[in-house]
């Protein structure tokens, strides 16, 4: 994400971009008391120390530097936002990008350990498509896009994650007008709390819900369930016009660590 983002491939960089981050995040859930020790006066700085950094790639991109500077400096061309506004959407995006796909990818491991014939299956999948790759050096090739949409087991596996352990549990939402549902209304301004996991973990909905079986996405019964742009009973991404943009690049992340992690373990 620090690369794409921000263009930087140094690892010593980007370990450092990633301790800001995560003072950063660390303190956006404390107290806000912004006093030396305090998590918060912590995070202050760091989210002060983030911003150093891509302003730094702003400037040099004025100054007519064009190696590097991932996304930062694409919107620096484009010119259509602030400098500020640039650093606010970068924090943004590492913030909604960060901890919920690292988290998705923990429960997957988490799930599939309890999971042997699940596991097996995968570690099969992914086996395959590494001995596609083998050249005839006995070198493993880099893995193609053809080889990621080959991986339907895995697709399951982060469905049925996304199902079981979204991280996701709840939106937040303000009734713009009195709606009304069954037999109630709820008022213009109410706050509203779509409960996703309620839904994702209803049992009458999913047969034996709190199990992970991702096999019951292939059960033709689920097909018209598991698309996760516009189901009413599966939105581990949220749905309509605040739909998760990182939704794609969250599964690709996601599938390519299990690819690596199972076929080296
Ligand atoms: C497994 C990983 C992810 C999950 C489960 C997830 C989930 C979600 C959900 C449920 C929402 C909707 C929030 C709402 O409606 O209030 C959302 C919004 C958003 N997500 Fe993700 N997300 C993931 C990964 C990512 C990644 C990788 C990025 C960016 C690189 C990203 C960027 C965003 C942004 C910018 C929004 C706000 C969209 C808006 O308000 O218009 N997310 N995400």
């Amino acid at each position: 994400m620090v690369n794409q983002l921000l263009g930087i491939s140094s690892e010593k960089e980007v370990g450092e971009i990633a301790q800001l981050f995560s003072d950063f995040v660390d303190g956006c859930l404390s107290v806000p008391v912004s006093l030396p020790g305090f998590a918060y006066h912590t995070a202050m700085n760091a989210r002060k120390n983030i911003i150093g950094k891509i302003n730094k790639i702003i400037a040099d991109t004025r100054h007519g530097d064009t190696s590097g500077g991932g996304l930062v400096r694409r919107l620096v061309e484009e010119g259509s936002l602030q400098d500020d506004a640039i650093a606010d959407f970068i924090i943004n995006l590492l913030f909604a990008g960060n901890e919920t796909t690292a988290k998705t990818m923990l429960f997957a491991i988490y799930f599939l350990t309890s999971s042997p014939e699940a596991a097996d299956q995968l570690l099969e999948e992914h086996r395959n498509i590494r001995n596609k790759r083998l050249n005839s050096e006995g070198e493993v090739d880099m893995i193609t896009w053809e080889d990621y949409k080959s991986m339907s087991f895995t697709q399951n596996v982060i469905d049925e994650t996304l199902r079981l352990g979204g991280i996701a549990i709840w939106l937040m939402r303000e009734a713009k007008e009195d709606v009304e549902y069954q037999d109630y209304v709820i008022p213009k301004g109410s706050f509203v709390v779509p409960f996703l996991s309620a839904v994702h973990q209803d049992e009458s909905f999913y047969e034996e819900a709190v199990i992970f079986n991702p096999c019951r996405w292939v059960d033709p019964k689920n097909q018209d369930k598991r698309n996760w742009r516009n189901s009413p009973y599966y939105s581990p991404f949220g749905g309509g016009a605040r739909l998760c943009p990182g939704a794609e690049l969250a599964r690709l992340q996601i599938a390519l660590f299990l690819h690596y992690f199972v076929d080296s373990s």
